[in-house]
Formats: structure tokens, sequence, C-alpha cells
């Protein structure tokens, strides 16, 4: 398979090229950056010396055409959306790692990310790419749009739950936290060292661009409208997402029978470890890995659901789970090229 990558000296493609380099369907990658045409990838990451040893080229539709069965996209918000509809017209497959194609109203798009994105003729045409969730919708797929890291630590927690009639849906508060890898390897003032070193903030309060694609999925699954309060956090650590999701219970029901129903709904996945009541996740735990470990409390005593989720926002939370849907794509082991254990310590 040859792998196309967009975006080439950014986190997302460096870590999408630190899985494909060890995945065995791949014969070819090819990277392609706005800013550094003809450099070769070991220049910008000397990490990849004899690992990979591709120079970066300019994204063209006649190259990907020629050279490119399956393209990912790791580039900012409102750029895919400006190559995607003629690559629609190839058989070339589509990955977009940004928000472009998540939401299925521009008008929405437009009003959280401030931005532009497709008409909604070519939003409907993206697959959604939670693939813990929707693997059969995703291997029918030619676009797929890779879900932010916050939504797929937010949704993989409460998706197993949200049409259950114990849940009050009008009730339901998400608390994330992010590390600074989340932001990209650009530099600005919120985010370097002399910032962001002993301290931690919370920032886009009822506002963040993920509120809305989370409203999205958790509202098709019980065919109503959803609102909830996401306030997300940045603390000083390079990758790891932890999500705490508060919601109200409308009736009694045991931990032991909330956790069964988790069980029974990931236990075909892989890469959700859906955790003992003794072991509370931790970001390291998955640190670097593809898994996402999920934990659940019921408290008795505020009649609340407190659900833990984690994950690596640059591998579940990203490339990993973009290469998840590439291996779902082309009916291969979901699990290829992917097994790294989490690195640890
Ligand atoms: N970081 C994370 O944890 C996650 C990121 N994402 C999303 O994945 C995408 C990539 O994120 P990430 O890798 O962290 O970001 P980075 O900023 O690290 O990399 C993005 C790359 O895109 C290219 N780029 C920047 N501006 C433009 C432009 N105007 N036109 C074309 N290319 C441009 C640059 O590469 P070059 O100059 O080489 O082309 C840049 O290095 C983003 O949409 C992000 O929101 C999603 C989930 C998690
Ligand atoms: C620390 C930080 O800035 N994190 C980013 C995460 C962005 C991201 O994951 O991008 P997508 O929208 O493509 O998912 C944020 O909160 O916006």
């Amino acid at each position: 398979m040859r792998v196309g990558i967009v975006g080439g000296t950014g986190y997302g493609a460096v870590e999408l090229m630190r899985f494909l380099t060890n995945h065995q369907a791949v014969d070819k990658i090819y990277l392609y950056s706005q800013s550094k045409q003809g450099t070769y990838i070991s220049d910008v990451y000397p990490h990849l010396a004899s690992i990979i040893n591709v120079a970066m080229e300019e994204l063209t539709v006649d190259h990907v055409v020629k050279h490119v069965d399956v393209l990912f996209f790791a580039t900012p918000p409102a750029v895919s959306y400006q190559w995607i509809p003629a690559l629609l017209e190839t058989d070339v497959k589509i990955i977009d790692l940004s928000g472009d194609f998540r939401l299925d109203d521009p008008a929405v798009y437009e009003a959280w990310y401030k931005k532009t994105t497709a008409s909604r003729d070519y939003l409907k045409q993206a697959v959604y790419g939670l693939a813990d969730v929707y693997p059969d919708k995703i291997k029918q797929a030619q676009l797929i749009a890779n879900p932010g890291c916050y939504p797929t630590a937010t949704l993989l927690g409460l998706l197993p739950i949200i049409d259950k009639s114990f849940i009050d849906v009008d009730s339901i508060i998400v608390d994330g936290k992010t590390g600074v890898s989340g932001a990209g390897r650009s530099l600005s003032q919120g985010v370097h060292y002399a910032e962001m070193n002993e301290n931690m903030r919370a920032y886009a309060v009822g506002s963040h661009k993920h509120t809305p694609e989370i409203e999205r999925f958790l509202a098709e699954k019980t065919e109503k409208s959803i609102f909830i309060n996401f306030t997300p956090h940045i603390v000083p650590m390079t990758r790891g997402i932890l999500v705490t999701m508060y919601v109200n219970l409308t009736a009694a029901i045991s931990r032991d029978t909330v956790q069964t129903l988790y069980e029974s709904f990931y236990k075909e996945r892989a890469f959700v470890r859906v955790k003992e009541n003794h072991s509370l996740p931790e970001t390291k735990h998955v640190y670097g890995s593809n898994y996402c470990d999920l934990h659940i409390t019921v408290d008795q005593r505020t009649n609340r659901l407190i659900i833990v989720s984690v994950i690596d926002n640059l591998v579940k939370g990203a490339s990993g789970q973009a290469i998840q849907n590439m291996n779902l794509l082309y009916g291969l082991n979901e699990t290829e090229g992917l097994n790294l254990s989490p690195l640890y310590p």
C-alpha cells in the first residue's frame, strides 16, 4: 500500500510515520509539505534518520493520483476541505485528521472553528472515524473524518450508555485535560515552556470547537438534541488526555450492571480497556499507544455516574486511530502496525 501524508513537518504526521514505518502492508510513504518542500524529513526530525529517508514534496492532485492509495491530511483546520472535493473524484482514499469534515453543517463549523469548510454535499460524504464504535461504516468509506482528541475520549466514555433510560442526557458535564502536544508543533505564547511549566489553565470555556462534534454523535444515538458542558484544560505534560464525565442517573443502578454493559459494548474492541473498580486510569497507562482506558463509578450519594477516560492525544486521539481506520478500510486486522504496548515509565 502506498501512503501519502499532508502536513509532513507536524506532530500528527510524524506520529503517523512512527507507526506506518512499522506497518506490514505499507510499501511506500510520500510526504507533502507546505513549508519544507525538498527537505528530507530526517533533517526536520533527526530521530527518523535511518528509519524514513524521504524528501518532502509539494502536494498536487496529480502526484497523489499517480502515487498514492491512501492520503492522510495532518493539517490544521480549513486546509483539507480545499483539496478533498477534487480527490473524491479519484480512487484515492482519504483520512482527514483535521476537523473539516466532522460536522454535517458548514454553518456550525464556521460558528465554532471561525473558519470555512466544505459544503453540506461534501460533508455528508464523510464517515466519522470513531473506529471502536463505527467499524462497519468505516470499512465502506472513501473519506474518513478522523475524530478530535477530546471527542474520541469523551464519546468512547459516553456512547455505551447515552441511550439508556437510567441516564439524564441533559445533565452531562465533561471535564477534559490535555498535554501540550495537543496544540501541535507550532509555537504560540500560551504553550511555550515558561508559560506552561508549573502551570495549568482552563481554556475555551463554553466555546470549545469539539463541543458540537461530541453533541452531534450523542444526539445521533439518542435521536434527540443534546447539549453538554465541556471544559478543556491544558496541563504541563507533553502527551495525554484525561476526560472525566459526570452524568445524573434517573434510576438506581449498580456499578456491576454498568460495568457489564461497558464490557459487553467493547468486548470485540482490542484497543478499549474497561478497567476494574480498583484500577483508575492514568495517562501513563496508554502513553504512546492506541489504547483508551475507561473506568466507571456509580456515586450512590449524589446519584451520578462518573466516567474516566484516558488516551494519548497523538495516538488514539489522532494518528493511531487514523491508522486503525486505514486498517478497517483495507480489511486488515485493525491492530496491524499499532500493537506497540504503552511506553512506561
Ligand atoms: N496534536 C494533537 O493531539 C491532535 C491534532 N489533531 C488535528 O490534526 C491536525 C494536525 O495537528 P498537528 O500535527 O498537531 O499540528 P501541527 O501544527 O504540528 O502540524 C500541522 C502541519 O500542517 C502544515 N500546515 C500548517 N499550516 C498549513 C496551511 N495553511 N496549509 C497547508 N499545510 C499547513 C504544516 O506542515 P508542512 O509545513 O510541513 O506542510 C504543519 O506542520 C490538526 O487539524 C489538528 O487539529 C487531531 C487530534 C489530536
Ligand atoms: C492543547 C490544545 O490546544 N489542544 C487542541 C486540540 C486540537 C485538536 O485535537 O485538533 P482537532 O480539532 O483536529 O481535534 C484544542 O484544544 O483545540
